[in-house]
């Protein structure tokens, strides 16, 4: 029979044996021929790593070489290739990565929180090697997005590049609009299906979304990462009413990550939005992510798939491994770094838009008035406005949609309002995405 391989078997460490490391054993196996022939030869994993050997995974790791000292992996020529699917944006999956690259050993990671804290510079230890490092699953899951914008769009000027980068967060925004469940049930659901991270706090706070967006605008608009400029505000304090009042003017609550490169330089932000309905953004439910990138030439993109779980994560994975097998990568951040340029971070004062206000007031006399003072004394103009009676006890509840303006006339109006005592609590503001 002819062999229709054209090379030796590539050699797989896995390191990490959870969620996404268990569907990297099953894919593998499952889809073993098929890989095998997309990729020319047998990927297989020959050893694992993990903190714990005993514990049960629900996948026989006895096929497969057990090694203690997952740094040892970096220098052996049995190994073609290291897995890192530990987690954490320092300690043992940085060691091990810096080990590999330094050794000359391909990269392949799902780590975003490494690579937006550190990319950069294990980026340029790839590139002195010339070698892989590889991350499809660190952003947007199962989406193959960095083939995407690296690849696919790479002859474009992006003009701007936003999406749902959290499934975590996006599961509990929208179960909770579905079916009127509380936040902390519908976390522990999420965390139960794999789709959080070890500190769910990362997920809602938005830093995991901030990671991700970190990567995408580097690979948007060429420019070095930069996860300290990502200004960041996750879904802890959007109350089941939010979403009821934004249903109610026709939108739904996301949480949106954007970066948009202009002439006073690059806007990074993740934050809860307000989504109309007829953009396709609002039908993005579940743990599903969406990325949209705007080009110059190809128009709007939009990539839409699950972000996070051990299927579509595990399959981002092996198609590096299947990009390794071929010997098809080119630069981590597809251009040298030494070609990434720094950015100046936009004011965010400037940007123009509308924004969703909602305040919990005393149920008094003049109320309305103070804020709508303050509204108008800030230079905010009001599209429409919300007050229902008496919400549980936290009393009433007043939503404002405005007009478009300039961010910092928002900042004005709750600056007029600071310290007042009809309102309750600490207003929620949210932007419109356009
Ligand atoms: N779960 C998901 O849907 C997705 C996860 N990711 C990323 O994939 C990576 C892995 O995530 P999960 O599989 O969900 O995590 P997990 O918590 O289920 O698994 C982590 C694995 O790493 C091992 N580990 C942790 N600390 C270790 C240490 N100090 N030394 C040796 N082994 C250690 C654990 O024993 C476990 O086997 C993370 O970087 C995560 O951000 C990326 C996309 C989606
Ligand atoms: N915790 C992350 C996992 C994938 O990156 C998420 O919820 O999106
Ligand atoms: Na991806």
């Amino acid at each position: 029979m002819t062999n229709l391989h054209r090379h030796a078997p590539l050699r797989v460490a896995l390191v990490g044996l959870g969620t996404v490391g268990g569907g990297v054993i099953r894919l593998l196996n499952t889809n073993a021929a098929l890989i095998a022939r997309r990729a020319g030869c047998p990927v297989q994993v020959v050893a694992i790593s993990a903190r714990d050997r005993n514990k049960d995974r629900g996948v026989d790791l006895s096929p497969y070489e057990w090694v203690d000292d997952m740094n040892s992996l970096a220098t052996r020529d049995d190994i073609d290739v290291v897995v890192e699917l530990i987690g954490g944006s320092d300690g043992p999956a940085l060691t091990l990565a810096r080990h590999c690259l330094n050794a000359g050993k391909p990269f392949v990671t799902a780590n975003k929180a490494m690579l937006a804290h550190h990319g950069l510079d294990l980026a340029r230890l790839a590139e002195k090697g010339g070698i892989a490092l590889k991350y499809e699953a660190a952003v947007a899951g199962g989406i193959p997005v960095i083939k995407g914008m690296r690849e696919g769009a790479a002859a474009n000027e992006i003009s701007r590049v936003y999406g749902i980068l959290n499934g975590t967060c996006n599961y509990i925004l929208t179960t909770m609009e579905k079916e009127g469940r509380g936040f902390d049930e519908v976390l522990k659901e999420a965390q139960e299906l794999g789709y959080a991270e070890a500190d769910p706090s990362f997920d809602i706070d938005g830093v995991d979304a901030a990671h991700k967006l970190t990567i995408l605008a580097s690979l948007a608009f060429g420019t070095e990462l930069d996860f300290a400029a990502v200004a960041t505000t996750g879904i802890r304090h959007v109350i089941a009413a939010d979403i009821a009042e934004a249903a109610a003017l026709g939108f739904r609550i996301r949480l949106v990550g954007m970066a948009q490169n202009g002439a006073d330089g690059l806007f990074q932000r993740v934050h809860p939005m307000l989504v109309p309905l007829d953009h396709p953004l609002a039908h993005v439910d579940g743990s599903l992510n969406a990325v949209v990138a705007e080009g110059n030439f190809v128009g709007r993109l939009f990539f839409q798939g699950r972000g996070a779980g051990d299927g579509p994560t595990a399959s981002a994975v092996v198609a590096d491994l299947i990009d390794v097998a071929r010997d098809e990568y080119g630069d981590a951040f597809a251009m040298p770094v030494a070609a990434l340029t720094p950015q100046n971070t936009a004011d965010a004062g400037a940007r123009v838009g509308r924004t969703y206000l909602r305040f919990m007031v005393q149920d008094r006399p003049g109320v309305l008035a103070e804020i709508a003072a303050a509204t108008r004394d800030a230079g905010v103009s009001i599209e429409s406005m919300i007050q229902r009676g008496a919400h549980q006890d936290d009393g009433v509840l007043v939503a404002i949609v405005t007009h478009a303006g300039e961010e910092r006339c928002i900042r004005d109006t709750l600056d007029r309002l600071a310290g007042s005592d009809s309102l309750i609590g600490t207003p929620m503001v949210m932007h419109i995405l356009d």
